[in-house]
């Protein structure tokens, strides 16, 4: 065993995973990074890289740790983040896109905190310690572990505001991690897939998300559409609209070189161009929208923000969408 596999860096950000009761009586708040239980024969560095709910987390934070984890990694044998559960799947997703490395990453946090009796947090942390310093794990890129199973951090989404198991995600896990009576079970039921990497020189892109309802006449459309750099619409179904979105959209597309993606609000399946009405996803495609195949519209959005990061134009960020 090299030095570095036995070194294990977890790097903290906050969630509830560092979170306890506010002595001001408010609510949780984060407050300390918590300790990975670990067999002492594994040195463990902690980093603490933010302190923060992951609703405060954005792209450029993002970012931060993406450089970190780029430094550190050639020290380690493995990376655990610690993260709020809220944004946990847009971090996964960007580090996803962006980190240059084949080392062993996983991201992980609790959905109770350490002062509750059921605290989910040290078993997380214990299993994302366990897969990130495993040889099997390295080069699939980043990795979410939640309550024993391996997410892929393209298809992890958050699947329940307090279930301890709270993530899911279509198709499902690409592994598990279980204890037996000699030591960790790790199995993995993918190979790892191609991960082609994207480098943004800026992470500031206005990129802003319309929530599709029956109804909808295309309130808030224009506003958005002007001060964005881009649009992300969780659509219906396969990515149609109603009718009165398909004219603003064409303007938008005719008019302007912004992208206007078309994901779908419902919770899996591809965005397909089947419908040919007025706002069907085939009319909304002819019109120059880009479907955002199987992302979900706040991953769709993470992905525009790089791309708008690296300066492409709409038929590129068209082509590099169609791969995911
Ligand atoms: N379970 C959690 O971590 C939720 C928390 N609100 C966060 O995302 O920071």
């Amino acid at each position: 065993m090299s030095l570095s596999s036995s070194r294990l860096a977890v790097i903290h950000t906050g969630g509830t995973i560092a979170s306890r009761p506010d002595p001001s009586g408010a609510g949780l708040t984060p407050q300390q990074a918590p300790q990975t239980p670990i067999s002492p024969q594994i040195r463990v560095d902690d980093v603490q890289a933010f302190n923060l709910p992951s609703p405060h987390i954005t792209p450029a934070h993002m970012e931060t740790l993406r450089g970190l984890i780029e430094d550190l990694a050639p020290d380690y044998g493995g990376l655990v983040v610690t993260h709020g559960t809220d944004t946990l799947e847009e971090t996964a997703f960007f580090l996803h896109l962006t980190l240059g490395t084949p080392a062993g990453v996983v991201l992980t946090g609790s959905m109770r905190h350490a002062e509750e009796l059921s605290w989910d947090g040290p078993g997380n942390l214990y299993d994302a310690a366990q897969v990130a310093l495993s040889p099997q794990t390295r080069g699939r890129g980043p990795l979410v572990v939640f309550g024993g199973d391996i997410f892929d951090a393209r298809t992890v989404t958050k699947v329940h505001t307090t279930a301890v198991d709270a993530f899911g995600g279509y198709p499902g896990p690409i592994g598990r991690i279980d204890h037996g009576p000699v030591g960790a079970a790790l199995h993995y039921f993918a190979r790892p897939e191609p991960r082609p990497l994207y480098r943004p020189s800026r992470v500031d892109a206005r990129v802003e998300v319309l929530y599709a309802y029956a109804g909808w006449r295309g309130e808030g459309y224009a506003q958005a559409a002007e001060r964005a750099d881009g649009l992300v619409i969780a659509a219906l179904g396969t990515g149609n609209l109603p009718a009165e979105l398909l004219p603003l959209i064409e303007q938008t597309c005719a008019q302007t070189q912004k992208p206007v993606i078309i994901a779908t609000r419902t919770h899996a399946g591809p965005v397909l161009p089947i419908y040919g009405y007025a706002g069907g996803g085939a009319s909304l495609l002819r019109a120059g929208a880009i479907p955002a195949s199987f992302l979900n519209a706040h991953k769709a959005r993470i992905l525009l923000v790089v791309l708008l990061g690296m300066g492409l134009g709409r038929d590129e960020i068209a082509e590099v969408f169609g791969r995911f």
